[in-house]
């Protein structure tokens, strides 16, 4: 090494180490502490104003480390390099001995960096390279609007799609429920589509649309007379309307107690009468019923007939949120892009930035709200490409996916606010990089964030 000494003589190099950035801590050959800096104390955590004087075993009698850096260099007499992660973040520790003239270790000289950064910045490269991929992947032709089979790239999407095909072969009736926009209408298209009754008709209902007299005129029909205005020759109903093929209840949970009855009559007899009528009509039409509901609940609650919602549970598919199924968040979005692309004679294009927020969203609205949210887009962006700034205000900001804050105690309200402070931006510390993007996500500006973490000794 070559050195100056002169100069070097003047140099104070425990004001060197204390304004370091990384952790030092030197021991000597028994493992006592010689001297550290206090980013040694704050990467690592420990509890101590000082640890000079200590025997760095006494960390590991106190629990406080089970692998000590500095120690395993005077056992094995080579440096040593070791990473620690906890919740607080991972850190890298790298120890080197110093020999003395008779080659005996004279120091050991530990230093401490942090790697929470760096393991952020992979995990988010990763994810970024991920996106891509995805980007690729689905921005093929098979994305196009000519997909006519549900999206579905989640091993829980793809398992609801087997079992609505097995069950489209045995064409049973069948209960779909899934929170509303999650995909039950398009799930009953394609367990018709699956079925050997494809060439016969779909016919779709939504049975909270109408008033109840009206749907069962609609779905039973009416015979000659059967009350005034009735047309002469009577009218066939939508179950006859669909013979042969399917009939989709939607929104089953919307339906009368009497209602629930005479369907349940038809399920078991495979029979229905023309309103007015005396002769039954046979019919042969799977039935799919579909609800938001909690028809459990409903039944408990004495609004919905038991013994109809055993009927139809024979066959139940309980199709997932978006938000547990984020792997279909991409795709989906490719393939709406693509669809209001083709629709409003546009070429938009959608950045990985926006991907990448839009994977993070809960999507309290499922589908629906996702491809509302992309339309809207495509329409109203003024770029070829999508970006952040132009999606809807909620998906913009992460922390209004976490709006409520909830405190279990009693606490001095200081403290409680000093507590709160910190962990906000010790969370928003693992989020982004710059002080000046905290600020802005804070809306706090620059210069307090950066006087609120020297406060909490937070970096
Ligand atoms: N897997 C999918 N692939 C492509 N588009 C889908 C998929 N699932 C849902 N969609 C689209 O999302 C929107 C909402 O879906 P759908 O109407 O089937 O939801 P739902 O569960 O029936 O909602 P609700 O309970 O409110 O009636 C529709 O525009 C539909 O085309």
């Amino acid at each position: 090494m070559t050195e100056c000494s002169n100069s070097l003589e003047n140099f104070d190099f425990h004001k060197i180490f204390e304004n370091w950035d990384d952790g030092v801590l030197i021991t000597d050959s028994q493992g006592f502490v010689l001297m550290h800096n206090q980013a040694y104390l704050r990467l690592t955590f420990l509890p101590f104003d000082s640890l000079v004087g200590m025997n760095m075993r006494e960390l590991i009698r106190k629990k406080y480390a089970t692998n000590v850096a500095s120690l395993r260099v005077l056992e094995d007499r080579q440096p040593v390099s070791m990473t620690h992660s906890n919740e607080n973040g991972t850190i890298v520790v790298s120890s080197n001995p110093v020999f003395d003239t008779h080659g005996s270790i004279a120091v050991v000289v530990t230093f401490v960096r942090e790697l929470t950064e760096i393991v952020r910045l992979r995990e988010e490269l990763m994810q970024a390279k991920e996106i891509e991929e995805m980007y690729f992947k689905y921005n093929q032709k098979e994305y196009s609007t000519t997909h006519n089979v549900p999206i579905a790239v989640s091993k829980m999407m793809n398992h609801t799609l087997v079992l609505a095909a097995n069950i489209a072969q045995v064409a049973a009736n069948v209960l779909l429920t899934g929170e509303s926009g999650v995909g039950k209408d398009v799930i009953a298209n394609y367990i018709h589509e699956q079925s050997s009754r494809k060439e016969a008709p779909f016919i779709a209902v939504n049975c909270a649309a109408l008033p109840e007299n009206l749907l069962e005129s609609e779905l039973f029909g009416y015979d000659s007379g059967a009350f005034t205005g009735a047309a002469r020759a009577g009218k066939p109903g939508l179950f006859e309307a669909a013979q042969g093929g399917t009939l989709f209840l939607d929104e089953i949970g919307d339906t009368s107690q009497s209602f629930q009855a005479t369907l349940l009559r038809v399920l078991e007899t495979k029979e229905i009468k023309r309103i007015g009528a005396v002769k039954p009509i046979k019919i042969d039409v799977q039935i799919i019923a579909a609800t938001n509901r909690d028809l459990e609940d409903m039944i408990k609650a004495g609004e919905f007939r038991s013994d109809l919602f055993y009927r139809l549970n024979i066959f139940r598919i309980k199709i997932p949120t978006l938000r547990d199924r984020r792997e279909d968040i991409i795709p989906l979005s490719m393939y709406f892009m693509n669809l209001f692309n083709n629709q409003y004679h546009r070429q938009k294009r959608l950045s990985h930035e926006v991907l990448r927020q839009l994977t993070k969203y809960d999507w309290p609205g499922n589908i629906r709200e996702l491809r509302n949210v992309i339309e809207r887009m495509v329409v109203m962006s003024n770029g070829d490409y999508l970006s952040v700034s132009e999606l809807p205000e909620s998906l913009r900001n992460d922390f209004e996916m976490h709006p409520s804050v909830i405190v279990t105690g009693i606490m001095p309200i200081n403290y409680a606010i000093e507590e709160t402070e910190k962990q906000i931006l010790t969370n928003a510390l693992r989020t982004y990089v710059s002080t000046r993007k905290i600020g802005h996500i804070l809306g706090i500006d620059h210069s307090t964030v950066v006087r609120k973490l020297k406060k909490y000794r937070l970096k």
